[in-house]
């Protein structure tokens, strides 16, 4: 769906995107996760065709996009970090606006507002003018702008940066059913648990640069960080040397009530490791898993935390 390759903008002497390339599918999510001042802005930008690019190419089902390509801006839904609504409005007056802006007809208009408030989660306030909304609800509208020409690609900068957390559960929740009809998302957060959360995949982007790219298990493997499966039991001793024989556990420990099982999927794991340590005579009360996340990636390919 969306190819890019090789992307490139300084602004004077500071390279602000150094050779960014990467493709996203319909109806996946890719995530471009970095720090304050990483390039993800500048990066989408240049992909919503709104950023003149000093290299590098955008291609959108097979066709080469850029600031004066018509035809790629309404394969796009861009919806950047500040967009301009009408705070005396109201969210349905604010949408009939831009559905004009973009040209859909009246007839096309009036049932495309009602789906499109449905899917950001503003039909209860639909008539409440702008001005009487939260933060959050005022970025759920500008989502909703971008969707209302039904675009297969939709780019989201950083959309729950500041938002109360019922917005932010609200817009998650309208990525998955957007990609769920097909969508593909371009989204860019520093929020590292939403990336996890929502991108099918991420790339890891700071000064400019794709570090890392994968699904979320695949960049952790790339540290080499394994997940760990704790079992409280009583007689957790006798469960050792069966959990040592599991092919996939990497390193079993015991110390009193605690039981630990390294394993590289915790869980595809959890049955056996259950299983194991019962069958072998433990009484298991608690379990645990822990996977290691994003945060140890970033900051292993980075030397620095993604939020300073
Ligand atoms: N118009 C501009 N003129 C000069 N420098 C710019 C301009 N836009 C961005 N930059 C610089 O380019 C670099 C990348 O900025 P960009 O906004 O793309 O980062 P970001 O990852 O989106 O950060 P944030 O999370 O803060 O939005 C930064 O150093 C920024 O200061």
């Amino acid at each position: 769906m969306l190819k890019c390759h090789e992307l490139r903008k300084k602004f004077g002497d500071l390279v602000a995107v150094d050779g960014v390339s990467f493709t996203i599918e319909s109806g996946e999510t890719y995530g471009l996760l970095g720090p304050n001042g990483a390039g993800k802005t500048t990066t989408i930008s240049m992909i919503a065709g709104i950023l003149e690019r000093d290299g590098g190419d955008v291609l959108i089902s097979g066709r080469p996009h850029g600031t004066t390509s018509t035809w790629g801006k309404k394969q796009i839904g861009y919806v950047p970090q500040d967009l301009a609504l009408y705070p005396d409005l109201s969210a349905r007056e604010n949408l009939r606006f831009f559905a004009r802006l973009y040209g859909l007809r009246r007839a096309e208009a009036r049932p495309r507002i009602d789906e499109v408030l449905d899917v950001v989660g503003l039909t209860d306030r639909a008539n409440d003018p702008v001005k009487e909304y939260s933060g959050g609800m005022k970025r759920r509208l500008n989502i909703g702008v971008g969707l209302l020409h039904r675009p297969p690609l939709l780019i989201l900068d950083e959309p729950t940066a500041g938002v109360d957390p019922q917005s932010r559960n609200a817009i998650l929740e309208s990525v998955s059913a957007l990609t769920g009809a097909g969508v593909a998302v371009l989204y860019t957060t520093h929020y590292m648990e939403e990336a996890e959360r929502l991108c099918d995949r991420i790339g890891i982007i700071d000064l400019g640069r794709i570090r890392a790219e994968g699904t979320r298990r695949e960049l952790v493997g790339l540290v080499g960080e394994l997940d760990r499966i704790s079992l409280t039991a009583d007689e957790g001793a006798k469960a050792v040397p069966a959990l040592e024989a599991l092919p996939e556990a990497r390193k079993v420990s015991h110390h009193e009530s605690r039981l630990e099982v390294m394993v590289e999927d915790a869980r595809q794991s959890l049955t056996r490791v259950l299983a194991a340590a019962t069958d072998a005579g433990a009484v298991v009360h608690a379990v645990e898993v822990h996977e290691p996340n994003l945060e140890s990636v970033f900051l292993h390919l980075t030397g620095k935390a993604l939020r300073d």
